[in-house]
């Protein structure tokens, strides 16, 4: 459970961002303040009407100047309402806008590891909803919290100047609500923010039933998935419920209250009439000011339900925002005297933020030398993935260091570390745009002959035949392709990248073998002076390596050629032959491969 603040520590955090609107607020303040003070003007003229025309021979010139004014007064009320409308409504979208920008812009800076924390559903409904309603609040609930208190301190002072006596009875029924306004408002609170972040979990179940559709189908999971959907649905219902009962219950406490007071105010008014302490003129003028007051009490209810749900839209988006971006470039970054794209892992350890005690890769020592292309090869879990992304600081080391010609990866500044390191992942995520803006996303220039030469190593050259062509939309809204096409578009990805250090987490291990084959031979010219780090799950994608490293539970337990490893090392051998559909005969592979490199060497 997320820690509460008080309410204005949460509100004053809004400041810099209303800051340049505050003008604007202010006179839509302003507004709305008249068009109430002119409400509360009006039983004022109705009391100097009745005192003048009621009187015996009075003047009908006075009844219809009266008449007037109050007609005067309620046309500029309403006008005063609309320009409150005016003043506020483009500011308050203006600063609902810069919010998300920087959330969205947050939320980029943010590293994967809180990524890895948090739902998309609690991001997107923080980053939709809650400034939607911030929106709302500031352009009405705000102005209106704020009008809405000084035209009853103005009404009651103007009422006890009317008449004191009764001006106590209605105080008398100010203070039951004033007490229960206060527990109402802690209970609200709770529930408030229970309902946003039921709301956010609710999102994140839609977005991942709609991303993995297929997979639901396909394994007749949808009605389990409808169960589980219809039980959180119901606990936000719930949840709804107990605000809209809370709510009521607070509403009905300042409606009721009032109507009492005035009951009793009436009988006393009257009595004092008729006593002659009170002119028939005051006696009707309180109770037009009670009832202007009226309404704005009975709103008070939703009023403060609105700040108070104001406060929790507050506290969420804030808490995306604290979090800090521990993946960053340092505020005097280096670079290298000569760019190589040697990289070398010193003692270097990582562990995931949820499990700090298990380090998913311990004491890693590696060199890969400039332009080297080596493959690391491991079992399944092993941290052959987790590896990869270090080298892009997706995550940072928790022990050790990575360098790139001998300078630590944290003192790049981060946009020049990725645009020397590029990088292809088994699961390729591509996005709602061309074929054409996908390929180039990294690319240094956006050339035509650099877009042909990486879909050409790549050997993506279906991507020409696509029905618009390189300008066919793919991705999420867009054409679907295969996953064999996926992963050769995000090939020619990090190649258009032109990278010094390239670092791909088994990108064929979708494609057929023939396809396979062409990719690697124009993968050789291409890796020849890009440095490589390669993940391979097939002994035809080891077999492009210089080297291979071979990772047993998060260490490196051997380096060297294909050819040695598979002479020294049983358990290469016994991952090298986990790897291979095929089944294959090791001893004979090996042998060939020594005469072939004899032969070579004479
Ligand atoms: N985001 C994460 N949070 C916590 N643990 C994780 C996370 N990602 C991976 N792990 C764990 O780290 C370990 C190594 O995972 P990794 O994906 O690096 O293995 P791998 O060698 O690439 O496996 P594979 O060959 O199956 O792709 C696994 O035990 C995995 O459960």
């Amino acid at each position: 459970m997320a820690k509460q603040t008080p309410f204005f520590t949460s509100i004053s955090r809004l400041y810099p961002h209303v800051r340049p609107i505050l003008p604007r607020l202010f006179l839509g303040l302003l507004s709305a303040l008249l068009a109430s003070l002119v409400a509360l003007a009006i039983p004022q003229v109705l009391r100097v009407l009745i005192n003048e025309s009621l009187r015996p021979g009075a003047n009908v010139r006075a009844v219809w100047t009266a008449s007037l004014v109050v007609l005067g007064l309620g046309v500029t009320e309403a006008g005063l309402v609309a320009l409150r409308r005016q003043f506020v409504i483009n500011p308050a979208t203006t600063v609902e806008t810069r919010m998300r920008v920087s959330l969205y812009g947050h939320l980029q800076d943010l590293t994967v590891s809180f990524h890895d924390r948090w739902g998309s559903g609690q991001l997107l409904s923080r980053a939709m909803t809650d400034l939607n309603f911030l929106r709302r609040w500031m352009a009405f609930g705000a102005i209106m919290l704020v009008v809405t208190t000084i035209t009853v301190l103005i009404g009651v002072t103007v009422m006890f100047a009317m008449s004191w006596q009764l001006a106590l009875i209605f105080l008398a029924a100010a203070v039951p609500i004033m007490i229960y306004g206060f527990r109402f408002r802690t209970r609200f609170s709770k529930v408030a923010r229970r309902s946003q972040d039921q709301a956010g979990d609710l999102a994140t179940t839609v977005e991942e039933s709609v991303h993995g559709i297929r997979v639901l189908k396909a394994f007749g999971r949808s009605r389990e998935a409808l169960e589980n959907f219809n039980e959180q649905a119901k606990e936000l219902r719930q949840t709804e419920i107990a605000k809209a009962r809370h709510l009521a219950a607070f509403s009905l406490v300042v409606t009721l209250l009032p109507e009492l007071a005035l009951g009793g105010g009436l009988v006393v008014g009257v009595l004092l009439a008729a006593s002659g302490d009170l002119d028939v003129g005051s006696l009707v003028a309180f109770f037009a000011t009670a009832a202007v007051i009226a309404a704005p009490v009975e709103f008070s209810g939703m009023l403060l339900a609105m700040a108070l749900t104001a406060k929790a839209a507050v506290d969420r988006h804030f808490e995306v925002m604290d979090a800090v971006n521990t993946v960053a470039g340092p505020a005097e970054p280096q670079r290298p005297g000569r760019l190589t794209g040697a990289l070398s892992f010193r003692n270097a350890a990582f562990a995931f933020e949820d499990a700090p005690d298990r380090p998913v890769l311990k004491d890693i020592s590696l060199d890969i030398r400039a332009g080297e292309t080596m493959a690391l090869v491991g079992i399944t879990g092993s941290g052959k993935s987790t590896l990869l992304q270090l080298i892009p600081r997706l995550y940072d080391v928790t022990d050790g260091s990575i360098t790139i010609d001998g300078v630590d990866l944290r003192q790049f500044a981060l946009e020049e570390l990725r645009e020397i390191v590029a990088v292809a992942f088994e699961d390729t995520t591509l996005f709602s745009s061309s074929v054409r803006d996908n390929v180039l996303l990294g690319a240094p220039e956006r050339s035509e002959e650099a877009l042909a030469e990486a879909l050409d190593v790549a050997q993506a050259q279906f991507a020409y035949s696509l029905p618009a062509g390189l300008d066919t939309l793919i991705g999420e809204e867009g054409l679907s392709l295969s996953g064999g096409q996926r992963q050769r578009i995000a090939l020619a990805r990090a190649i258009a990248a032109r990278p010094k250090i390239l670092v791909l987490d088994d990108p064929l291990s979708a494609l057929d073998v023939h396809t396979e084959e062409r990719v690697e031979a124009r993968l050789r010219e291409v890796l020849a002076d890009t440095t490589t780090l390669i993940v391979a799950h097939r002994p035809s994608t080891v077999a492009l390596a210089d080297r291979v490293a071979l990772l047993e539970d998060g260490r490196i337990t051997a380096v060297g050629t294909h050819t040695r490893l598979l002479a020294e090392h049983s358990h290469y051998r016994h991952v090298i032959a986990s790897l291979d559909q095929e089944p294959r005969d090791l001893d004979s592979e090996l042998s060939a491969l020594e005469e072939r490199t004899e032969g070579i060497s004479q």
